[in-house]
């Protein structure tokens, strides 16, 4: 990536607004229940804490729509962080105003604070000009390690850009220099797997996917619109009936690129939608008017893991079926172990596919587990995150 890094400027002794994102899953009792964003930011924060910065952290956490809502505080994540770093995280009630600027005042070299949710101000999300320049008037340093929020033009995503030198930190640095470098300077096959629920979502990376790869895989909801597009029945299954023209013309663009495309050739049909459902493994051909398809059948799954057992790059996004239901995560737990045993530089992205990873247990066998959903989906899409766009040039 050729943007200035946390680690190219000078930060001993320096007060560094850090933009992370630590929207975290928090239960009914505002505990955090999945912590990887936080421990993902770890390695820039503790390099600015050994190295003598003063360290301002802001976030968002879900969606106050710019209200003040006790909710969405980020009180407890400054607990949790606290726990992690083995240190105080004091913690600012405003990200803005005396209750920011007083606290930022006191901090001594090496010490970290946390700023309260950046949402509760409405002119975050409009990126208001005057708000960007008060947050960034806390500093004069700004790291973006946001990869998660990189696709959002925000005040403390870009705007704070135009006010204070700012560069990208670690995590920020390696998202996209994984994915950027499996797109753009691949080991070959390089093979990606598309899943997942709609064809709409995702339209854009099949057909920025198709420039670049040599294999495709769909799978999930959406290759029943891409059955349809074969002239296959698909029963009741999910079906974006619009989308099935567009279906056809992505194939066709596949042959014409020369991509292999694999999609499924037998399915687990259901009869409801359901866990406890009636369900039986049909050839695409067979499956009946009442019926759905919640998941691949083993011979498709078969003939996904002999592709990508060749992949020496594979980037996957979306799951091959209801992998919530466990009769129907068997197509996402194979295509799992495959890309795991590959040997290849394997990529996953997106909150679906993450969480069938994590659930399979093969998280620690892939390369790079991106720690954004939607921003991870622009990237493949090849368009460019504001968030990294608003950073220096090395
Ligand atoms: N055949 C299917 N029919 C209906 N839903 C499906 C099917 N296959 C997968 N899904 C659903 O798709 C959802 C994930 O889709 P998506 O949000 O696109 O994935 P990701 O978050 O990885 O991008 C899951 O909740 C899964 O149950
Ligand atoms: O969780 C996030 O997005 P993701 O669920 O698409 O990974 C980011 O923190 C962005 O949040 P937003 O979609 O409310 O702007």
């Amino acid at each position: 990536m050729n943007k200035k890094s946390v680690k190219d400027v000078e930060v001993r002794g320096k007060r560094v607004l850090v933009r992370v994102d630590f929207n975290v899953p928090l239960n009914e009792q505002g505990e955090i229940t999945n912590d990887k964003r936080i421990k993902a930011s770890l390695p820039t924060i503790l390099y600015l804490v050994r190295e003598g910065a003063r360290v301002i952290l802001a976030s968002h956490l879900g969606r106050p729509k710019g209200q003040v809502n006790p909710k969405y505080s980020l009180a407890p994540v400054a607990k949790h962080l606290s726990n992690l770093l083995a240190q105080e995280v004091v913690f600012a009630k405003d990200c803005i105003g005396d209750s920011a600027m007083e606290p930022v005042s006191k901090l001594q070299d090496g010490q970290v604070l946390l700023l309260e949710n950046v949402r509760f101000h409405g002119e975050e999300e409009k990126n208001d000009p005057s708000f960007a320049r008060e947050l960034a008037g806390l500093a004069e340093l700004f790291v973006n390690d946001a990869f998660g929020t990189a696709h959002r033009a925000h005040a403390s995503t870009e705007g704070v850009t135009h006010y204070i030198p700012a560069v990208c930190g670690l995590l920020m640095q390696k998202e996209v220099e994984f994915m950027g470098n499996a797109l753009e300077r691949p080991e070959r096959p390089f093979v990606a797997i598309i899943g997942g629920a709609k064809v709409s979502d995702k339209i854009g990376v099949i057909e920025n996917l198709l420039e670049k790869v040599d294999a495709l895989i769909i799978g999930g909801g959406m290759a029943n619109t891409f059955l349809k597009a074969q002239g296959y029945n698909v029963g009741k299954s999910l079906l974006e009936e619009e989308k099935v023209e567009l279906a056809k013309q992505l194939i066709e663009k596949a042959k014409s690129k020369g991509v292999e495309l694999e999609l499924p050739i037998d399915v687990v049909a259901a009869t409801a939608f359901q866990a406890d459902a009636a369900h039986r493994t049909v050839r695409v051909s067979e499956i009946r008017e009442e019926e759905m398809a919640l998941d691949i059948g083993a011979a498709t799954a078969e003939k996904f893991e002999a592709c990508i057992s060749t992949a020496r790059t594979v980037i996957w996004n979306g799951p091959m079926g209801v992998f919530e239901m466990e009769a129907f995560a068997k197509g996402t737990e194979k295509v799992a172990q495959a890309v795991a045993a590959c040997g290849g530089i394997t990529i996953v992205g997106g909150g679906d596919s993450v969480a069938a990873v994590e659930k399979m247990k093969v998280g620690e066998r892939m390369t790079h587990i991106s720690t954004g959903g939607g921003a991870s989906l622009e990237f493949l899409e090849g368009k460019i995150l504001p968030g990294v766009a608003a950073l220096e040039e090395a």
